[in-house]
């Protein structure tokens, strides 16, 4: 099937261009002239037909590139974003890669550029939907170990919220496990075989949010050609989860209250109630205490849902997990996407991925890992094949021994360097070839202060200018 690009770009001409450019490269596209209207466009796909990836541009005057990844990143809107730079600075591109962009072009870019990534972002895409896919069927029940001592009493609650039947919020920062712990309360608990319907309230669009909750009777607006009957009744007898609870309108947090309360949903349109028994675990990566306190979120709701709050501490206070978890996702994800291979990692990745503070947690680990695993040419995958974490970190002096923290002795493998010396038809690549990338990596690297790059590359500014114009990167590199 032909893949379907979502464009983002504010200039009518540049959308054509790249309009054009993606339809020879067979590409299906739909195009937006905005940031609002793209994340429109994302929020009104049906689930599992997101576009594959999305060219975006950086500066548009509604919204710009950076503020659309970090909406989508808050909906759960799992897209790879190739940004488009116009500026030419090497800080709004390091800015895209820690905002999670999949990559950057500067405009013009040349098709044969973005062919290449556009390559590599529908194959991370696909690789994505299959693993969302496999995750559906795996069991659940087992989580209930703990697997650092700041999980421990994590667990402890867990189990002990099992057992019961009452309304529990979990509490973290995005990305930490709190729908994967979720669903190991559930499966331990005597509702595991029932239904277990998740809900992203974050990505609710408002003017449809109390009929996907709470159902419609046929024709009770509109578009209503059929009777929907809503999340809570979907879930009956099972289990609702409610993530990113604290982005509920206060409308419908009234009308959740009454459900909460007595178990009977009012859809809309719809004559008279219907009663549910529905057992409600929501979560919440806000302070929800304080968005009651600022009145924006019920009192006499948070009650009813934080009968138990867990919260589930953020990667960085559980840093003994980091390389397990990464070695467990490196397994699984070469099992699925590159089978009968061997993939290890560098020690120059492990430092890395161990030193790293993850603000994204266990999500931005194991996305940046089946990014490196899915695209890594050989069977090492090193620090250069982390980007986005690379641009995020401050220069990170490598430990004297090549022996990464926590982890057990590297084999005379590991200890290669981050860039790629063989291309993909296993040949040595051109030496221009490497020291472009070693060059790429290294702006990437210290950020992009030049005389850092250059002092770290052992040649002089001018030298380095010079390079840059050779190999096309002047325009990433100007600051
Ligand atoms: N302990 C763990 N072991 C393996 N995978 C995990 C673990 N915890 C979380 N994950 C994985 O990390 C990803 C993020 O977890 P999850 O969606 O549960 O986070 P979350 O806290 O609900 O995030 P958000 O607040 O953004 O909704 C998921 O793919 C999940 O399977």
């Amino acid at each position: 099937m032909t893949q379907q690009l979502l464009l983002v770009d504010d200039d009518p001409v540049q959308r054509r261009l790249l309009e054009a450019q993606v339809a020879r490269m067979g590409y299906r596209s739909i195009s937006c002239e905005g940031g609002r209207a793209a994340l429109d466009a994302l929020r009104m796909a049906a689930p599992g037909r997101l576009p594959a990836a999305m060219v975006l541009d950086l500066s548009m005057p509604d919204m710009d590139g950076v503020a659309v990844m970090a909406e989508m990143r808050r909906a759960g809107l799992d897209v790879p974003v190739v940004v488009q730079t116009a500026k030419g600075s090497v800080d709004t591109a390091v800015e895209a890669m820690r905002a999670g962009a999949f990559d950057f072009v500067v405009k013009p870019v040349s098709p044969e550029r973005l062919r290449a990534t556009l390559e590599d972002a529908v194959r991370l895409s696909q690789a994505r939907r299959r693993r969302a896919r496999a995750e559906r069927d795996a069991s659940p029940a087992a989580r209930l170990e703990a697997a650092s001592e700041a999980m421990a009493p994590v667990i402890f609650q867990a189990k002990r919220a099992a057992a019961s039947q009452i309304p529990i919020l979990l509490e973290g920062e995005t990305g930490v496990g709190k729908e994967w712990l979720a669903a190991a309360i559930l499966a331990a608990g005597p509702r595991a075989a029932k239904p277990f319907v998740a809900v992203n309230c974050g990505a609710l669009p408002a003017a449809l949010a109390e009929s996907i909750l709470f159902g419609h009777a046929k024709g009770a607006f509109t578009d209503a050609s059929e009777r929907r009957p809503g999340k809570f009744l979907e879930a009956d007898g099972g289990t609702l989860f409610l993530d990113e609870i604290g982005e509920l309108p206060l409308d419908i947090q009234a009308k959740l209250l009454r459900v909460v309360q007595d178990g009977r949903i009012d859809p809309v349109g719809g004559q008279g109630g219907t009663q549910t028994d529905v057992r409600i675990l929501s979560a919440t990566n806000r302070d929800l205490e304080k968005d009651v306190a600022a009145g924006r979120f019920r009192e006499d709701l948070y009650f009813r849902l934080n009968v138990l709050a867990i919260r589930v501490p953020p990667l960085r206070e559980r840093r003994e997990e980091i390389i397990p978890l990464a070695r467990g996702f490196l397994a699984e994800f070469s099992a699925s996407d590159r089978p009968g291979e061997t993939l290890a990692f560098a020690a120059d990745a492990l430092h890395l991925l161990q030193n790293f503070d993850w603000p994204g947690n266990i999500r931005q680990l194991e996305n940046a890992i089946h990014r490196a695993v899915v695209l890594a040419e050989g069977p090492e995958l090193g620090a250069a094949d982390f980007p986005q974490i690379v641009a995020q970190m401050p220069a990170l002096p490598m430990p004297e021994a090549p022996r990464p923290i926590d982890t057990p002795l590297p084999d005379a493998s590991e200890a290669a360097p981050p860039v790629r010396l063989l291309g993909e038809d296993g040949e040595i690549r051109s030496l221009e070839a490497i020291e472009a990338d070693l060059i790429r990596f290294a702006i990437l690297r210290y950020g992009g202060r030049l005389s850092e790059v250059a002092r770290r590359l052992g040649i002089g500014r001018s030298t380095l200018y010079r390079k840059l114009q050779q190999y096309g990167l002047e325009d990433v590199s100007q600051t």
